[in-house]
């Protein structure tokens, strides 16, 4: 028997939200840095959610590009398990702030071609595992967070020396054929289960990690 896919929520944004993606079994979830996003959290307010995360579950903090004194100050007044760089941080950059700040870092690679395949195997020596998310079209107003899911196809018997999660556009309804054509035991999920953006459901949520747990 395999072991069960692991579901990070993306972008919790209140007690209740972290209450159900706990309860449904959530592995990871990620607290959104980025100001931009109407998922942001002041550090302030985030480390008072974070308090209350069970032990068991990780806690990423998401950041777009941050600076030195800005991830120094961020993770001074957050308890991060991780750090998740979904920006343009080269693999010299994830480098530097994995020996840095001592967390595990996520780098986020987009894709949209298999051209972003090289791109992606250039940070699998410097980080502790790649998150697999789809590129944001040039119009975009976030990096991440779009709710659009590139073609799993070019995934397909793909293999890769480090832990990596696929995310983008997936939704309860298709989580588990995302699952069964790449072969992910690991997936990431933001506005698939919020009824409004930076609005989580805990239905939906319920019912994606089912449904990628079932897959
Ligand atoms: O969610 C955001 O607002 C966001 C803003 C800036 C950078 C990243 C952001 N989200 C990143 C995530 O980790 C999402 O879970 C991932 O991109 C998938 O999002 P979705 O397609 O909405 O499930």
């Amino acid at each position: 028997m395999t072991d069960a896919v692991h579901v990070k929520i993306c972008g919790v944004t209140n007690a209740a939200a972290i209450d159900s993606a706990v309860s449904a079994g959530a592995h990871y979830l990620g607290f959104n840095f980025y100001p931009p996003s109407p998922r942001y959290l002041t550090p302030e307010r985030a480390s008072v959610l974070m308090r209350d995360v069970p032990a068991g579950v990780t806690k990423v903090a998401l950041v777009v590009d941050a600076q030195n004194d800005e991830l120094g100050a961020l993770l001074h007044a957050v308890p991060a398990d991780v750090l998740q760089l979904h920006g343009h941080e080269s693999p010299e950059r994830v480098a530097e702030v994995r020996a840095r700040f001592g967390l595990p870092v996520i780098k986020v690679v987009g894709i949209a071609d298999a051209d972003d395949l090289a791109d992606l195997d250039k940070y699998l020596t410097v980080s502790d595992q790649i998150l697999v998310d789809t590129k944001p079209p040039k119009n975009a107003r976030l990096p991440g967070g779009n709710g659009l899911a590139f073609d799993w196809r070019l995934l397909q018997g793909r293999q890769w020396p480090c832990p990596w999660l696929l995310a983008g556009g997936l939704t309860p309804e298709n989580v588990g054929a995302a699952i069964r054509l790449t072969g992910a035991r690991q997936v990431d999920v933001s506005s698939g289960v919020e009824s409004a953006p930076g609005v989580k459901d805990a239905q939906r949520m319920a019912a994606f990690i089912q449904a990628a747990q079932a897959g």
